[in-house]
């Protein structure tokens, strides 16, 4: 997934899925955009790519999640909306406006693109398409003439202790995920993406991120979630390619061809009591991360990247970093050696009906096998980590198998062209 500087957007898809290249921009004062674009937001990233984009790219700074459910039963309308997703979605990337734009079509119908986006450059926009594990069988049918390639790894997750998840936030036939370093790009592609499944698909539930609570390349600095602390110090990141190519990437002895470069993504939105926490005192908070709040350093010593030394003792003999503290459940050796990439996102909602703070972290994790690499970690954490079980509620969940990307040089639309998912119904 190569990397480049675009152009701000003009239209390229036709609204019947045909490139046609024609500029939408005719007019005038239509493609002001943000005053000045910062390199950042110039930063554009290739549809192609071996892997889906959006999973080992620099975690952008904000995000639109989206899960829909399949309302049509007919598997050609489904691959026909897989089609339209692919070539839209490549569109997008690049900082271009859907068909004939915003203000660029017919007056008679209705514009191929909503026009929110026009003159904002691609601000490293990526989108990440997921199928649910109810795409391939629901109350025991085979909807779609594909339940024999559900992958084993593909299950809907177990209770976890202390869930209190609501059936409108979970679950999900299909999911786009798209981040960008523009907010109103991110939406854009979610809101226009949806448009194109009008009468095949329709959201279930969406989730606006607006900070990234993780890094994913060596080069980024460490963010801080909404409990103030840092956030994605250890994590898997793109240039550990020997652990990426051991815990994310799938492969064709995993159990399905299809899903070889693919990777498995939970999704959990987890609501932090932001009332109780900014309560505690600064060393119970401490206590609680295993980290020291200004500088993220291990609570053992040193600075934000040493490595924790989960048995050094403090004066009172106990050790420096509580056993119950998050990141002494959470690490790696505490868990088999598993590691996952982190990408979750800092969300609100506003405020609930007390007044209170509807906020916390929107967690998303990509793995090569959730049951060995996220389902046990999170049974720990949600029965004894003092974070979790006192200042953190799941509220939504939701699991997807994220097939692999489209070989460079491939032709995307039409009815040739290559599509997301394409393995899955060859
Ligand atoms: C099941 C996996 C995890 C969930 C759920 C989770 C929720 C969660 N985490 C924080 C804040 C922090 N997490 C940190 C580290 C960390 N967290 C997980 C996994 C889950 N977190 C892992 C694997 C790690 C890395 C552990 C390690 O290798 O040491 C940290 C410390 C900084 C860091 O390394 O990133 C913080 C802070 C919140 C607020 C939260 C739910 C609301
Ligand atoms: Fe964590």
């Amino acid at each position: 997934m190569a990397e480049g500087r675009g152009p701000s957007r003009r239209a390229l898809l036709g609204g019947a899925g045909v490139v046609v290249g024609a500029a939408a921009l005719a007019g005038g004062g239509f493609a002001a955009g943000r005053a000045t674009a910062s390199p950042v937001q110039l930063r554009q990233y290739d549809f192609h790519g071996e892997h889906q984009s959006g999973i080992v790219t620099p975690a952008q700074d904000r995000m639109h999640f989206a899960a829909f459910d399949v309302t049509t039963g007919s598997r050609d309308e489904l691959i026909a909306l897989l089609r339209s997703w692919t070539q839209g979605a490549a569109v997008l990337m690049t900082g271009t406006e859907l068909g004939d734009g915003a203000a660029g079509g017919s007056p008679l119908a209705p514009p191929d693109d909503t026009g929110d986006a026009t003159g904002l450059p691609a601000s490293g926009l990526t989108i990440t398409f997921g199928f649910g594990p109810s795409l391939f069988s629901k109350d025991g049918e085979d909807r779609f003439g594909i339940a024999d390639r559900q992958p084993s790894q593909l299950a809907d997750l177990p209770h976890f202790a202390g869930d209190t998840l609501e059936d409108r936030l979970t679950g999900g036939d299909l999911c786009i995920q798209a981040c960008a370093d523009d907010p109103q790009v991110a939406m854009h592609a979610i809101r226009n993406l949806s448009r194109l499944a009008f009468g095949v698909a329709s959201v279930r539930w969406a989730q606006l991120g607006f900070g990234r609570t993780s890094s994913t390349t060596r080069d980024q600095t460490t963010p801080r979630n909404l409990m103030g602390f840092k956030d994605g110090t250890r994590n898997l990141r793109a240039e550990d390619t020997d652990n990426v190519a051991r815990w994310l990437w799938a492969d064709a002895a995993d159990g399905q061809e299809w899903m070889a470069g693919g990777t498995y993504l939970v999704a959990r939105k987890l609501r932090i009591l932001a009332e109780v926490w900014d309560r505690a005192s600064l060393s119970e908070q401490e206590a609680t991360v295993g980290r020291a709040k200004g500088s993220g350093a291990p609570l053992s010593g040193g600075n934000e990247f040493t490595d924790p030394d989960y048995g050094r003792p403090g004066a009172d003999g106990t050790p420096l970093i509580p056993t119950d503290s998050h990141i002494a459940l959470a690490h790696p050796e505490a868990n088999g050696g598993a590691m996952m990439l982190r990408r979750g996102y800092n969300y609100t909602d506003g405020a609930d009906d007390l007044g209170r703070l509807d906020a916390g972290l929107f967690f998303l994790a990509y793995v090569r096998d959730p049951e060995t690499q996220y389902i046990p970690m999170q049974n720990a954490i949600s029965s004894k980590d003092a974070m979790t079980v006192e200042y953190v509620r799941a509220v939504g969940s939701a699991m997807f198998a994220v097939p692999p990307g489209i070989a460079a040089g491939a032709t995307l639309g039409g009815d040739d062209g290559a599509y997301v998912g394409q393995g899955l119904f060859g």
